[in-house]
């Protein structure tokens, strides 16, 4: 049976640090940390994760402020906040919850955010960097962060010599995660709805990252055997055992089976989820320090 990786526990360490630094700020400069999330719309799902993203910024002594916009907002009221925003001194990070409404447009959205305070690592400058190599001026994208630091709980810095498969290209994800993976020298295979004979392929993964968005589409057949099994995917579906009209939360991953394969592999939940929201946290301290002119923690 694989070893089952604690995302949870990871992410406890990773928000103790921040909580720490954080701390030390406020006490030598006067600067606390302020994080501002901005969700348009009435999504349950959003909500719950913006809920849990604004009571851990708080919980590490940051500046939390959330900004709940109506469904019939505008693209230029919109874009009106994130200006106000960029110009508040008190305010580091900015997250603005994706998706949008339909009739809104993310990506001038995403590029009229300051890049000294995109916490999601999501604009053209933040990705650029990391496309370039520059892992270190910038702000990486919190999830695929999150997933590395798991990753390298397991194999250490250096990935020379072993295979990794993505299955998703997204920007909020897929991209930027083989992108860091490369970075630490894995030989990176990026996978999507075009790829052919996607089990194949996975099974020649030593990592397999699955970001998809399909519940426990990842076979234990599509697994190497010791394989570390990173899955990303959030899906809620019924679960009539627990009671009628009740569900739960899977991965994209069939846990069950794949744990039979695998090395080492993330649950969902309790995997990769809480930490996107720790190096969200992360990223907030970093460029509160950076506004400070501090040295920022590494994490
Ligand atoms: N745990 C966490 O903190 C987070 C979890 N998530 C979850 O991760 C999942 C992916 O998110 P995100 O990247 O934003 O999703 P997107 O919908 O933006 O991307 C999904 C990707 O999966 C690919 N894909 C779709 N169907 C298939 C298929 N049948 N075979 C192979 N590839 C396929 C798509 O390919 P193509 O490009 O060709 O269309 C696309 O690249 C979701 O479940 C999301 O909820 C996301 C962010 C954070
Ligand atoms: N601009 C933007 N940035 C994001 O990072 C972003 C986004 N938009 N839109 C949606 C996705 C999804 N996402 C998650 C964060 C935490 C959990 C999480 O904490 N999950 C818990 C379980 C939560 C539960 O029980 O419902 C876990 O996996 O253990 C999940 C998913 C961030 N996203």
């Amino acid at each position: 049976m694989a070893l089952v990786i604690d995302g949870k526990q990871a992410a406890a360490s990773v928000v103790a640090a921040v909580t720490e630094a954080a701390g030390k700020l406020e006490a030598e400069v006067g600067v606390k940390p302020g994080l501002a999330v901005v969700i348009v719309g009435n999504d349950p799902a959003s909500h719950a994760y913006v809920n849990s993203k604004s009571k851990m910024a708080k919980q590490c002594g940051f500046n939390s402020i959330q900004h709940s916009l109506p469904e019939e907002t505008t693209q230029e009221e919109l874009e009106k906040l994130v200006a106000e925003l960029n110009a508040d001194p008190a305010i580091h990070g900015i997250l603005v919850q994706l998706p949008l409404p339909k009739h809104l447009n993310a990506e001038p959205v995403i590029l009229s955010i300051s890049p000294e305070k995109d916490v999601d690592g999501l604009h053209v400058v933040n990705a650029g960097k990391i496309a370039t190599g520059d892992l270190s001026t910038g702000l990486i994208s919190c999830t695929p962060a999150g997933a590395m630091l798991l990753v390298k709980q397991i194999h250490g810095d250096d990935l020379s010599g072993l295979n990794a498969v993505v299955i998703g290209r997204s920007n909020l994800f897929g991209k930027p995660m083989g992108l860091l993976l490369l970075a630490a020298n894995a030989t990176v295979t990026m996978a999507h709805s075009r790829t052919k004979d996607l089990a194949a392929v996975c099974r020649n993964a030593d990592i397999l990252v699955a970001a998809v968005g399909r519940a426990q589409m990842v076979k234990s057949d599509w697994v190497k055997p010791g394989a570390t099994v990173i899955d990303v995917g959030i899906n809620r579906v019924d679960a009539p055992d627990k009671g009628e009209g009740k569900t739960r939360l899977v991965g994209d991953v069939a846990y069950a089976e794949a744990a039979e394969v695998a090395g080492a592999i993330t649950p969902v939940p309790g995997g990769v989820g809480p930490m996107t929201i720790a190096m969200l946290m992360a990223n907030t301290v970093i460029a509160a320090h950076r506004a400070a002119g501090k040295t920022p923690p590494k994490f």
